[in-house]
């Protein structure tokens, strides 16, 4: 590729006096930052001087990539190196994690039998409660509305939820939240259903809290507490479906700080052994990018409930005796007709809507001619790079776009787009 193309003035202006500054993220017409160009050419040197000056190894050009995506694109070892021990240090999370599935609290799976231990925590004064109201969760609105996110979880003291607590709701012990620190203090956290009580009471000890819907506000959550929201919500969600035992019928009752339902008929054979009927569902359903056989474009679907315009990933829930493979083979066929190859899987993500594990992968297909499922389908097409730029960035000419990246089905499409120099 020659540098015309990267978008290089061949005929540059004279070079900057020695006393000038230049902005150290300036673009070019396609976006392109200094750090990009430096990424493709695997210029190390240039690469540090510009992290030390301070750039933005964030900016991505107008193809979506990053230089990070630049770099290892092109095959520039030790600039994806550089890159990637950057981004690391700055963001450990950054690359890896998927919204909902950052959860900063320790489980302590092993204190959930410990009955006392959890009655104790329960009134300790540095313990916080999170509450929820018909699955909402109890939030408090950020000050500063330029930012990104919109709301933080309201946390709150045994005082402020005692009352609720005496007419026994449903609690869940969420996990410790480990401070480092010789002064610092690591805080239990439970989840605590308040449906029953009076809300009011509750937006008086904190002024400005609010229920939310959980979907779809709970996605402007802060994402460091999107995973704490994703385990409450469900594990609440749960106790609140299986109030009667799955196996004879009887009434349950809570234990092991909400993760467990034990039947109250002593002989049923859920009292014996381990049974999935008294432990917490999380239904695997798969996501999938498939490509074509070409790998020049990928299938979208929508589905009927989708709004208007939008445009995402198949998806569908495993079933029994499936493997990942498998489901993605079934769905994409039962959905479109077309035939798949090979399956990657790319990375999850818990969807607490009520349960649901989304595990995305990437999948090459074999066939190419579309006969959309119209029980569950409105639409599937095959769509270019291009076209999904356009639609990742809001610029389609017929407004089309995909979902936000708070959703897997983003990240999936984000990651296949990035992988390409030449848009
Ligand atoms: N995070 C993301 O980016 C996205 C997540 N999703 C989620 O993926 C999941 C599966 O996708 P769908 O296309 O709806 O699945 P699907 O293609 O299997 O069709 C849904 C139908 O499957 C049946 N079904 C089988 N097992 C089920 C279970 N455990 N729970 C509920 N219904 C079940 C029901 O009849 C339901 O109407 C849903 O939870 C959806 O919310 C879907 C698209 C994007
Ligand atoms: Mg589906
Ligand atoms: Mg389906
Ligand atoms: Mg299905
Ligand atoms: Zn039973």
């Amino acid at each position: 590729m020659s540098t015309s193309t990267l978008g290089v003035k061949e005929n540059r202006t004279p070079p900057f006096p020695a006393s000038s500054t230049v902005e150290v993220d300036q673009r070019n017409d396609k976006g392109w930052t200094a750090l990009m160009f430096a990424a493709r050419n695997g210029n190390v040197d240039v690469i540090n001087t510009l992290l030390e000056k301070g750039c933005d190894v964030n900016l991505v050009n107008k193809t979506g990539q990053t230089a990070q995506d630049i770099a290892f694109f092109w095959d520039q070892g030790n600039a994806s190196k550089v890159l990637n021990d950057f981004v690391n240090k700055q963001n450990p999370d950054k690359q890896l994690r998927n919204y909902f599935s950052l959860n900063y609290l320790d489980r302590c799976s092993e204190q959930r039998k410990k009955e006392d231990w959890l009655q104790s925590k329960i009134r300790e004064e540095c313990t916080r409660f999170i509450a929820f109201s018909e699955l909402k969760p109890f939030v408090v609105p950020l000050e500063d509305r330029t930012k990104r996110w919109r709301y933080t979880l309201a946390k709150l003291k045994f005082c402020d939820v005692e009352n609720y607590l005496k007419s026994n709701p449903p609690v869940v012990f969420l996990g410790v939240q480990r401070n480092s620190g010789p002064e610092s203090l690591d805080h239990t956290m439970f989840a605590v259903d308040c449906t029953e009580g009076n809300i009011e009471d509750l937006k008086k000890c904190c002024p400005g809290g609010t229920f939310i819907n959980p979907f779809p506000s709970a996605l402007q959550l802060e994402p460091s507490e999107a995973g704490i929201f994703a385990e409450a919500r469900s594990m609440l969600d749960w106790l609140y479906r299986y109030k009667y035992c799955g196996t004879c019928g009887s009434v349950t009752v809570i234990a092991e700080g909400g993760h467990k339902r034990v039947c109250e008929k002593k002989d049923c054979i859920s009292n014996k052994g381990i049974h999935n009927t008294c432990y917490p569902r999380t239904d695997p359903s798969v996501i999938m990018l498939v490509v074509s056989p070409d790998g020049k474009k990928c299938l979208l679907g929508r589905k009927k409930s989708f709004p208007a315009k939008m445009w995402s990933c198949l998806a569908g829930f495993m079933e029994p005796g499936e493997s990942i493979e498998d489901t993605v083979r079934r769905e994409v066929e039962e959905e479109s007709g077309v035939k798949v190859g090979k399956v990657e899987y790319h990375s999850s993500q818990p969807w607490p809507f009520p349960a649901s594990l989304m595990l995305g992968c990437v999948a090459t297909a074999v066939s190419e001619d579309v006969k959309v499922d119209e029980d569950e389908m409105e639409d599937a097409q095959w769509f270019r790079r291009p076209e999904l730029v356009q639609m990742l960035t809001h610029q389609h000419p017929n407004g089309y776009y995909i979902p936000p990246e708070q959703a897997i089905a983003h990240q999936i499409i984000k990651s296949w787009v990035r992988m390409t120099a030449n848009l």
